[in-house]
C-alpha cells in the first residue's frame, strides 16, 4: 500500500543530519544550478552510470526553499478545495501530499530529492508517461509510477529508471514517477534506516 508524506509514520522518523554539505549537480545531469546533499549527488552519479547508451538522467529540481514549497502547498490545497469543498482540512492536507510534502518532511527543503526523467544523447525528452510535476488530476492518474494506464516504452523507461535510481539507493515517491530521494525521512520509513540522514537545509548562493 502506498504511504504518502502526510502519513504520521514519516514525520515521526528521527533527523540525524550528518552534516553532508550541498553541492552543485554537475553539467551533464542537470541545466542549470541544482543543489543536492553530497551524498545524493553522488548516488545520481552512479544511477547515470547504469542506464544504457544513448540515455541520460535529465534532473530538473533538487533542493528548494522552505518559502517555495509553503507556496506550492498553498496553491494546490486551494486547487483541491475548489475541487472538494466539503473536505475538511485533515483529508486536504492527505490529498495534497499525493503532489506536494507537508513543509515539515519536505525531502527536497533537506536536498534530499530530485525531480527527474530521461532524456537521449542530445537531451530530447523520452517517454515516461505524463510531464515531470503533472498533478493527478492533470494527469488523470498517470503520474503514480505503477498506473496501470502507462504501458509501451513510457512503462519501459520507468522501469529502466527505477533500475538505475533504485539501484544507487535511491527511493521513489509513488504518486510521481519522477520524484526520488536518498537519506530524508521518508527514505528512511520505506529503507528501515533507524533515522534520516538529512534535515532541512539552506542554501547561501552566490550573489
Ligand atoms: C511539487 C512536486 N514537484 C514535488 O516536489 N513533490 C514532492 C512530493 C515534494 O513536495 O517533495
Amino acid at each position: 500500500m502506498t504511504i504518502l508524506l502526510s502519513d504520521p509514520r514519516v514525520a515521526a522518523v528521527p533527523v540525524r543530519d550528518t552534516g553532508d554539505q550541498p553541492v552543485l549537480l554537475q553539467a551533464g545531469l542537470s541545466h542549470g544550478d541544482v543543489w543536492v546533499r553530497a551524498g545524493l549527488a553522488v548516488r545520481l552519479a552512479e544511477a547515470a552510470t547504469a542506464l544504457p547508451d544513448g540515455v541520460r538522467l535529465h534532473v530538473v529540481e533538487g533542493w528548494r526553499p522552505a518559502a517555495q514549497q509553503s507556496a506550492i502547498i498553498t496553491r494546490y490545497t486551494a486547487e483541491l478545495r475548489r475541487r472538494h469543498p466539503d473536505a475538511g482540512d485533515a483529508e486536504l492536507r492527505v490529498l495534497a501530499s499525493r503532489f506536494v510534502a507537508p513543509l515539515e518532511v519536505a525531502p527536497h527543503v533537506a536536498g534530499a530529492a530530485v525531480d527527474l526523467t530521461l532524456v537521449t544523447a542530445d537531451g530530447a525528452p523520452l517517454d515516461l508517461g505524463t510531464e515531470v510535476d503533472a498533478t493527478p488530476e492533470q494527469s488523470g492518474g498517470r503520474c503514480y509510477t505503477g498506473s496501470d494506464l502507462v504501458v509501451g516504452e513510457a512503462r519501459e523507461h520507468r522501469e529502466l529508471m527505477a533500475r538505475a535510481l533504485g539501484g544507487a539507493g535511491l527511493v521513489n515517491y509513488p504518486t510521481e514517477w519522477w520524484h526520488w530521494s536518498f537519506g530524508d525521512r521518508y527514505w528512511a520509513l520505506v529503507t528501515g534506516a533507524p533515522a534520516a540522514l538529512y534535515g532541512p537545509m539552506v542554501v547561501e548562493r552566490a550573489a
